[in-house]
């Protein structure tokens, strides 16, 4: 008889996010289904389940859901496979309690813009992912017919840029191009997401500099200060593209617009405004834009070049402000990772070096370092980096929350701890990041996917298992009621039990054995 459980699991502590708030809680999955079977607002004794079912008290570590990071590079298939690829990038996802990542469509060869493109990815990717995988489709000039295609073959969203992507292969967008990719999708269940820098008109004044044609603003100082980088991307490019994108949003006032790794706070009041308006327009922001200061990088350290880039430390309390405000709903990682040799380049010239950031799996900690200087819970850091992550990409109902009728996905973070960042805490690809040498709060002790550890902190990955990612192609879907809910009145353990037993969650029967 006992044997007949193994497949349930288990999982409890002190310490759980259920429903928004940190409780005691006990959570019943079945590895199975990949099912949270039963939530339960409280620690419930092993006494309280069949004979044989694994269970595991953690307290007083924190039960919360996996994260899920709705914007990474993992660029594969193709050369800048040497940048990242889907073994090492879903591996640090892992290890940082990430059990979903969604894959920007460039940066790959070939980017995701047809079908094509779209299942070569797909065949790169399988067996690979050591976490659930989704992937997004890739808005360039000319494949306006492809993106209703795209949206049936199960991309989670679309990237499209309004300046220089950085890759030849994802060119940008004109106004024009915009305009009929949102004539496309205006009836389609997706979301249009937008790199929302764009280099303002001819002698248009930003700042102190004036600009010229089309042309990035012209450095006005030593290549390798930081401060020279910054002002070489105002935070006027971010506010001309955003007017742009709200300009067009009338040609489809279904259609979800979502701005990627905002930065600059001169955006707040058009965003809120737009909202205010009724426009479906959300917005994210990066782990470093919260967590990083242009006051503190030094020059020539090019790790730290990113686009938009990161601002000065004022900039970051603006952030802070409206994420706890509600304004800008979640943060994600923007992993964009390459080799070495492009980052660190030219003796630390900021022009030169590639633009992005490696931090795939240390968002966590790094919110939670830098959040709770800052008044921010737990709670309010896995909303945003899971639940509303997951909502963005048409996964809530299945990710981003523990509840029943959810996916197992289960980060165990022990907020007491704290941990230096070296290469062994690294994960991806190329070992470098910004946050090398930096000492983080919170440590990630375990990761469950779908019911089944990973992750250990102790024990590494379960290579025995192997990289067990699924990849996310289904249609997008909103948040469905579970039949069941959370029981938090108290329940004579009989009753339990029974559940346990006869669990029938969502449309996914448990199975007997
Ligand atoms: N080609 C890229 O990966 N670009 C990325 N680069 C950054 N953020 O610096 C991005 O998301 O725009
Ligand atoms: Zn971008
Ligand atoms: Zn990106």
């Amino acid at each position: 008889m006992a044997a007949s459980h193994s497949n349930i699991t288990v999982l409890t502590s002190s310490q759980a996010i259920i429903n928004g708030t940190i409780t005691p809680g006990t959570i019943v999955t079945d590895s199975t289904t990949g099912k949270i079977t039963q939530v339960h607002e409280k620690v419930l004794p092993p006494s309280a389940f069949p004979a044989g079912t694994v269970y595991r008290d953690y307290s007083p570590k924190v039960l919360m859901p996996g994260l899920v990071d709705a914007h990474v590079h993992l660029n594969e298939p193709g050369w800048r496979t040497e940048w990242e690829g889907f073994e090492t990038g879903t591996r640090a996802a892992a290890f940082g309690g990430v059990t979903t990542v969604v894959d920007m469509p460039l940066n790959a060869i070939p980017p995701t813009t047809t079908v094509e493109n779209l299942h070569l990815k797909v065949a790169a990717a399988r067996g690979q992912c050591w976490v659930d995988v989704g992937f997004y489709g890739g808005v360039i000039p000319g494949n306006e017919k492809d993106l209703k295609d795209l949206v049936s073959e199960g991309v989670r969203g679309f990237k499209c840029f309004l300046i220089d992507s950085g890759v030849e292969e994802f060119p940008a967008v004109s106004t024009e191009d915009v305009a009929k990719a949102m004539e496309e999708l205006k009836d389609q269940d997706t979301v249009l997401m937008f790199h929302a820098e764009k280099l303002p008109p001819l002698s248009m004044s930003v700042g102190d500099a004036v600009l010229h044609g089309d042309a990035p603003l012209a450095p006005t100082g030593p290549l390798d200060e930081y401060l020279t980088f910054l002002a070489s991307r105002p935070p006027a490019f971010e506010t001309y593209a955003l007017a742009d994108i709200i300009a067009s949003a009338p040609i489809a006032p279904n259609l979800p617009l979502h701005i990627v790794h905002l930065s600059a706070i001169q955006c707040l009041p058009m965003l809120k405004e737009a909202q205010e308006k009724g426009i479906k327009l959300t917005a994210e922001t990066c782990f470093h834009y919260l967590a990083l200061a242009a006051e503190d990088i030094k020059n020539g350290d090019t790790r730290h070049k990113c686009c938009p880039p990161i601002r000065e430390r004022a900039n970051a309390d603006g952030l802070w402000d409206a994420l706890k405000d509600g304004l800008i709903t979640t943060v994600v990682s923007d992993h964009s990772p390459c080799t070495p040799n492009l980052k660190v380049v030219g003796g630390g010239d900021f022009f030169q070096a590639w633009g992005g950031i490696s931090t795939v799996g240390l968002g966590l900690s790094v919110l939670w370092t830098e959040g709770k200087k800052r008044g921010v819970d737990l709670c309010q850091i896995s909303k945003w980096t899971s639940e509303e992550t997951a909502r963005q990409v048409g996964l809530l109902g299945q990710k981003g929350k523990i509840a029943v009728g959810y996916d197992a996905d289960i980060c165990i973070f022990d907020p007491e701890s704290s941990f230096k960042v070296t290469t062994s805490e690294m994960h991806f690809k190329n070992k470098i990041t910004p946050y090398e040498a930096k000492v983080l709060d919170g440590i990630v002790c375990e990761t469950w996917l779908r019911g089944k550890q990973i992750y250990s902190k102790d024990t590494g990955f379960d290579e025995t298992a192997g990289p067990l990612g699924s990849l996310l192609l289904e249609k997008r879907q909103q948040e469905t009621v579970p039949i069941a809910t959370t029981l938090s009145a108290p329940v004579a353990i009989e009753e339990i039990k029974a559940v346990n037993l006869n669990a029938v969650v969502s449309t996914v029967e448990i199975q007997q054995s």
